[in-house]
Order: structure tokens, then C-alpha cells, then sequence
């Protein structure tokens, strides 16, 4: 048996090597980018005028002009014009490149315009005030985006502005989820009495569609050589198995042993922590990771959001940061074991105050609905007062 520490450090340190595929700029929202982005060019590529109005030589209101003949009109997407005499001005738009001989843009605003004249009715400019200048946000060849970012629309819109159709995310490891059990029957079936609806492989999917991540799923009976066999040929074909029952110490419990005899290397089998002790944790030669989950629906839960999620996070680069919230209520756990408490955290004051729900069990996994997540409370003590700040790990938003 293992504590909690130790399984994460194990988990953590058999990570997948991610390859990089392209997907369509379309597709690419809340992928995970696989390479560095550098910037094409300045950030903005050229001196951006930044208010509708006029451009002027700043030297010449200096010295006292006021009024100032327009020359022309530079708009947006023309090329750059060329201011012909200093003491004149030149009419220009939001957008547009600023005009050569002018460094000034005054808003319409603040001048008024008579035929061809304009004339500045305030008192105070700066030099080079309204023009969003080259290269001020970013310089040619500066990384814009490291590997590891999860690409929300601001990471979209850098991406399309240096003109990446096609983006290099990081392909997630080929997943199989696979759930066990004689008494598991598919969810379009009517069960018997003795029977349930499989559910745990739907929340794995779902758990994992949630970071855009996929699975294939798999079931395997209770008959010691059929789970030999089908664990090996699945193992073939995924770089992670996700496995959810019969890896505690019932009869029909075969899944370590089968996944031993596969050459599946056992890391850990058992951690002290509430729900999910029985959890198995194993890597075959071939860097195959395997994590046999506790069955218990909210075992299976848990362990996938303590464990699974972090991982794959951590193999793809992303930089995980750990939540904490604030115990809003006394806590009384005696078993010397890591508890996963229930909570419902609530945003007070910017405070994230979590409420425990601690459910009827392991197998209650309806009460999973009421919850936002789980905090994590340390095996060394078994009352944890309000207010004391423990990890945090949500399951929803
Ligand atoms: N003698 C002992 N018995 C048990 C121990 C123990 O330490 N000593 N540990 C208990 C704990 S804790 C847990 S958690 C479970 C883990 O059991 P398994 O991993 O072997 O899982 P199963 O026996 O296959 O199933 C347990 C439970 O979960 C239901 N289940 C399984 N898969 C699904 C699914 N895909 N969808 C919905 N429900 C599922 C299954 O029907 C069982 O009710 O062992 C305890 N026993
Ligand atoms: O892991 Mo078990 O979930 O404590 O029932
Ligand atoms: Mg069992």
C-alpha cells in the first residue's frame, strides 16, 4: 500500500510522450498546442493609427500652429502616404498605417474642420499620442505561445493573426475505457434484478471529452482467461488503459493478476486514501500505462480526477495548477486514510468556500450531482476545522 503522495509521484513520473498532429484553426479551440508559436512580424506591423481624426508633425503645434490644411485621407488598408509640408495634415482612420512625416493623431473630437482646414480646439497633446506603435506588443520572431496552453479564443486569435490554418496540437494518448463486470448490461438494455446499467466508462468519456480528449470503449466478463485476452489485445492497440472494477479482493476480481500476466509491471496496488483504495497502477514494457480504478461509480470518479486527469495533463505539457479551497464547515474523518470529501464550493466575497456533501458512499453516485467536486483531506489528522484550506479538485466549473 501506498499513501497518496507516493501514488501521484508514481503516476506522475510514468508519463506519455506526446506526437504532435495539426488540426484545422476551426477545430483548434481548447486543443492543447504542441509547438512554440513565434510572431511573423511586429505586433502591430506597422504604426497603427489608433483614433479616427487628423495626423500632424507634433513640432509644429509645438511652436504655436493651430490650424492645419488637410492634404489627404489615409484610410485603412491603403498603403502608407507621405505628408507633402510639415504644417499641413493629413485626415486618418482607426486602422490605418500612420502617414509618413506625421508622429501625432488628434481625434475628431478635438478639432473641428472648415473646407480643407482643421483646427485644434484643445489645449494639451502629447507627442506621439493615439498611434498604437510597431512592434510596441510583441517584436518579429518573439515565441507568442509555448507548447502546453490550452488555446482558448485569445490563443485562436494570435494564431489566425500569424496566419496558422493549420494548428500543431498535441495528440492525446490513444485511450481505451474499459469497464468489468457480470452484472453490467449495456444502458439500452432493460437490467434484471440482479443486474445494473454500466455507467462508469459514460463519466470516464465524458470526463475526458470535457478536455477534448477520446476513448474507445471496451467490456470484459468475469472469466479469468477472457480478461487475459482481451486485456492483451486491447493493450495492443492503446497507449492507456483506463480500466473501472475487479481489482479488488473479491473471487471474481481478476483484473491485476490478468494484467500481470500480460507483463503489465504492478507500480502500486492499494493507496490509503477514501473511496478508491483498491486502486492498481501499472506499465508494461512497451510504456503502456494501466489504471485499474476501483469500481464503486464514485471510486471510479474520483481516482479518474485525482489521478487520470492530472496525468494526462502533465504528458501534454500543460501546466496544471493545483485549486485550494477553504473548508466552510467541521469535518470529522477517523480512518487513518487521505479522505475525498464531497464538497459544493461556492464563490463568497472571491472566496472559494466549500460546503461538504460527503454522499452515502462509494457507491452513491448520485449524490455526485449535487457537488462540484472534492477536497482533499490528509490522512495525519481527523479534524479539519472551518476555515483550514485544502486541495481542491473540481469536477465542474
Ligand atoms: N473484502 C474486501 N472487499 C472490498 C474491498 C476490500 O478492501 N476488501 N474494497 C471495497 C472497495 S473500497 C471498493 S471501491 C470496491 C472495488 O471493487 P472492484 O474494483 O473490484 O469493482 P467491482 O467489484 O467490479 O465492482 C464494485 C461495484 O461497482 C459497480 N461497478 C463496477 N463497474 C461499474 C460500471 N462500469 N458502472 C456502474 N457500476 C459499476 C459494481 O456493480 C459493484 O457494485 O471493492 C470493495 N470490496
Ligand atoms: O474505494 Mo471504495 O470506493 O472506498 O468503496
Ligand atoms: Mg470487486
Amino acid at each position: 500500500m501506498v499513501d497518496v503522495k507516493e501514488a501521484t509521484d508514481i503516476v506522475l513520473s510514468n508519463l506519455f510522450k506526446p506526437s504532435v498532429t495539426r488540426v484545422d484553426l476551426n477545430d483548434a479551440y481548447g486543443r492543447i498546442l504542441g509547438e512554440a508559436i513565434k510572431a511573423d512580424r511586429d505586433f502591430p506591423p506597422f504604426n497603427r493609427v489608433a483614433m479616427d481624426g487628423i495626423a500632424i508633425w507634433y513640432d509644429e503645434w509645438k511652436s504655436g500652429r493651430r490650424e492645419f490644411y488637410v492634404e489627404e485621407t489615409q484610410s485603412a488598408g491603403q498603403p502608407q502616404k507621405s505628408l507633402r509640408d510639415v504644417q499641413n495634415c493629413m485626415e486618418v482612420m482607426t486602422g490605418a498605417i500612420l502617414p509618413e512625416g506625421t508622429d501625432t493623431v488628434i481625434r475628431y473630437e478635438d478639432i473641428s474642420i472648415q473646407g480643407n482646414n482643421a483646427t485644434i480646439l484643445i489645449d494639451k497633446i502629447e507627442e506621439g499620442q493615439h498611434i498604437h506603435t510597431q512592434g510596441q506588443d510583441a517584436k518579429r520572431n518573439d515565441v507568442l505561445l509555448t507548447p502546453g496552453i490550452i488555446l482558448s479564443p485569445a490563443e485562436i486569435a494570435l494564431l489566425a493573426s500569424v496566419g496558422v490554418s493549420d494548428v500543431p496540437v498535441f495528440a492525446f494518448p490513444r485511450a481505451a475505457i474499459i469497464s468489468s463486470g457480470d452484472e453490467l448490461v449495456e444502458i439500452t438494455e432493460i437490467p434484471e434484478s440482479h443486474q445494473i446499467r454500466k455507467s462508469n466508462t459514460y463519466a470516464i468519456d465524458a470526463a475526458m471529452k470535457a478536455i477534448g480528449w477520446e476513448g474507445t470503449e471496451y467490456h470484459i466478463y468475469d472469466q479469468k482467461d477472457f480478461v487475459i485476452e482481451s486485456l492483451k489485445v486491447i493493450a495492443e492497440n492503446h497507449d492507456v488503459l483506463i480500466v473501472s472494477g475487479g481489482v479488488s479482493k473479491g473471487k471474481f476480481d481478476f483484473i491485476p493478476e490478468a494484467l500481470e500476466s500480460i507483463q503489465v509491471k504492478k507500480l502500486f496496488h492499494h493507496v490509503s486514501q477514501r473511496p478508491g483504495k483498491p486502486f492498481w497502477f501499472g506499465v508494461s514494457k512497451k510504456g503502456k500505462v494501466v489504471f485499474a480504478l476501483p469500481g464503486n461509480p464514485v471510486s471510479t470518479y474520483m481516482c479518474f480526477y485525482r489521478y487520470v486527469m492530472p496525468w494526462v495533463l502533465k504528458s501534454l505539457h500543460v501546466e496544471y495548477q493545483q485549486q485550494h479551497a477553504i473548508l466552510a464547515k467541521d469535518f470529522k474523518f477517523d480512518p487513518k486514510l487521505t479522505y475525498f470529501l464531497q464538497v459544493t464550493v461556492k464563490n463568497e466575497n472571491g472566496k472559494l468556500m466549500a460546503y461538504p456533501d460527503a454522499g452515502g458512499g462509494s457507491g452513491d453516485f448520485a449524490n455526485l450531482k449535487k457537488v462540484t467536486g472534492f477536497l482533499e483531506l490528509s490522512l495525519d489528522k481527523n479534524q479539519f476545522e472551518a476555515g483550514e484550506v485544502y486541495p481542491y479538485f473540481p469536477f465542474r466549473n
